[in-house]
């Protein structure tokens, strides 16, 4: 961990169960290589990961069974280690690559501004020379125009010690959003291309999908249905992401999907047992039954990671582990992200706390940031109404210094505030409630009103909001407590308690249950109102990420506006005037 990270503090855990095919899984790491420094539960960092990677597959090698490493992409965007610098991700992919992944693929956030794909180009995909897998997304050469697979389309290996055969796909969702220089086929066509078609007729003995993918999703369905379709019996295992939850479900009974959460908190493990091999492997549905999956959600814990491994604070660290905690904290220390901007005075939170009310972040916005740096001098007088996408925020603040790492942990992307000039108030006042309301109607306009709330809200629709703290210690398989602290039960810290298609037994640590209350898609603060009667026009003032939303949801309104009619209403990125603001209006000293 790094210095000064919080302490990880004990929790009641649940055992890993091993098989034949054990794999670990990040993903939507989005930067946080740096563990969360203030949170004792998910502070480890890279070079932890590096360490427990390295003894786990020891522990493999001795048993004669075989572990693999994947990751499901949205490697960037989200902290100042990737983000800090210039240009973005000067340090992050020489910290990445120092994991050793044995299958890897792209996520959106790889691929919305252009200079960005052209990183994951000239950066990871030769860092992960054939583990990288691009099943579904082409690089366009900026020098040449040509179009190229972002990487292989598909990989067949086989495992070090078993001699598993595995064939691995690695998918996109069908992303809209890239910058012109890629592009991303959607699934369902894919699976009818003649590579792919020959792929899933290799006689393996295991099909992996990875995929940036929620294991919801139809893409994933649509290409289980395909590989399913001409291999009866043959076990299939997807890895995905995207929606920042913890996930698993099974397809079917020879099938098995997990998703392993967001921001570097999780590090998934599976395991297959059973016939494995397709020498021992089964001719019928009734012995197919034989393979056994299982799923677990590790915290990035330092002391769950010792558990896991059998190891303790003198045995667990490799040199080379020790050696990327170090490259991470000199990155850390040449971004100066732990520059004070100003001290949080309480915490805020996106969706742990009900939306509006005090302790919400979006309320904060509402009423505090927005009004003051929603301002263009020239226009400060006309009536406006300013809206943001709550997606834009991307992590809780909490009590405390707020750094130049919080910064880009709260805002990362290079969001400014456009604006469209007096807009008959009218169908101004109707834009926000097209765009939290309407979902139906924006959809059929083929724009998800969803892609502009948090990526969780995908998966949870409605919030989930607990009335008693729950019994730490009940429920199946009730837990021992983790390494030193003998036979005392520690007291439980807030963390995930997760439920999936499987069950609730996934996450390793016990933890106290926190709430998540649903906020809508968009926030909207009205400005300079005259006090006696509403305007007769308004500027209409919103981030450009949601301009294409709002655009549609004005002619919904009956008013047709196009990308001419916008144009920057104030100099600076979000994460900029945020910044700002925290240091004009919170004490400097914590
Ligand atoms: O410029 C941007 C880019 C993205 N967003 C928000 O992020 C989600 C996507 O997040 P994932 O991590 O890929 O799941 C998108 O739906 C937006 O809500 C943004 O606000 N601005």
């Amino acid at each position: 961990a790094q210095h000064g990270a919080a302490e990880p503090i004990p929790a009641p855990m649940r055992d890993l169960v091993w098989g034949k095919l054990n794999f670990l899984h990040t993903t939507d790491t989005h930067g946080w290589h740096a563990g969360h420094l203030q949170e004792s539960q998910y502070s480890a960092d890279w070079g932890d990961y590096v360490s427990f990677a390295a003894q786990m597959r020891k522990k493999a090698d001795d048993a004669g069974v075989d572990l693999l490493l994947v990751d499901t992409g949205d490697r960037v965007e989200g902290n100042g280690l990737y983000d800090a610098s210039s240009p973005k991700g000067q340090y992050y992919y020489d910290i990445y690559r120092e994991q050793d992944v044995d299958i890897i693929c792209t996520g959106n956030h790889e691929l919305y501004i252009a200079s960005t794909a052209d990183g994951e180009h000239k950066h990871t995909v030769p860092n992960f020379k054939g583990k990288y897998i691009a099943s579904n997304l082409d690089y366009i050469i900026p020098e040449t125009g040509e179009r190229i697979p972002m990487a292989r389309r598909y990989r067949k290996f086989n495992t070090k010690n078993q001699g598993v055969e595995v064939v691995a796909f690695g998918f996109l969702f069908d992303f809209t959003g890239n910058a012109n220089n890629t592009v991303v086929k959607p699934a369902r066509e894919v699976i009818r291309e003649k590579w792919f078609q020959e792929a899933i007729r290799e006689k393996t003995d295991v099909f992996v999908v990875i995929g940036h993918v929620g294991v919801q999703m139809q893409e994933f369905k649509d290409i289980f249905t395909e590989i399913r379709r001409l291999n009866w019996l043959t076990p299939i295992l997807f890895f995905g992401g995207h929606v920042h939850v913890r996930d698993a479900t099974a397809y079917d009974s020879r099938s098995f999907a997990m998703a392993s959460g967001r921001y570097f908190e999780t590090i998934g493990w599976m395991s297959v047992d059973g016939p494995v091999k397709k020498i021992e492997q089964v001719s019928s549905e009734a012995d197919a039954a034989a393979f056994k999956f299982h799923r677990r959600y590790i915290d990035n814990n330092l002391l769950g990671l010792y558990h896991h491994s059998g190891l303790n604070a003198s045995t667990f660290h490799t040199e080379h582990g020790k050696n990327v905690t170090a490259i991470i904290a000199k990155a850390r220390k040449e971004l100066d992200l732990d520059y004070t901007f100003g001290c949080a005075p309480k915490n805020y939170w996106m969706s742990r706390s009900p939306y509006p009310g005090p302790d919400s972040i979006y309320t904060l916005l509402e009423e505090e940031v927005i009004p003051d740096i929603a301002v263009n001098h020239k226009r400060k007088d006309v009536p406006r109404l300013v809206i943001v996408n709550t997606g834009a925020i991307r992590f809780d603040i909490f009590k405390g210094a707020f750094t130049r790492d919080s910064t880009y942990i709260t805002s990362p992307f290079l969001s400014v505030l456009n604006h469209i000039p007096d807009v008959p108030y009218h169908a101004a006042k109707k834009v926000i409630k097209l765009l939290n309301n309407a979902g139906k109607i924006m959809a059929d306009a083929h724009m998800g009103n969803e892609f502009m709330a948090i990526p969780e809200q995908l998966s949870i629709k409605e919030s989930i909001i607990y009335d008693a703290p729950a019994n730490p210690f009940s429920g199946e398989g009730a837990q021992k407590p983790m390494g030193q602290h003998g036979h005392k039960e520690p007291s439980l810290i807030e963390g995930y308690t997760t439920r999936d298609d499987i069950g609730d037994d996934g996450d390793d640590a016990i933890h106290s249950r926190v709430n998540f209350y649903v906020v809508p898609n968009c926030i909207q603060t009205e400005l300079a109102f005259p006090e006696a009667e509403d305007p007769e026009t308004v500027d209409l003032v919103f981030f450009d990420f949601i301009q294409p939303w709002v655009l549609m949801a004005l002619k919904f309104s009956g008013e047709v506006y196009t990308d001419k009619d916008v144009s920057l209403y104030v100099e600076g990125t979000f994460t900029e005037l945020l910044a700002g603001w925290i240091k004009e209006n919170w004490p400097a000293k914590c």
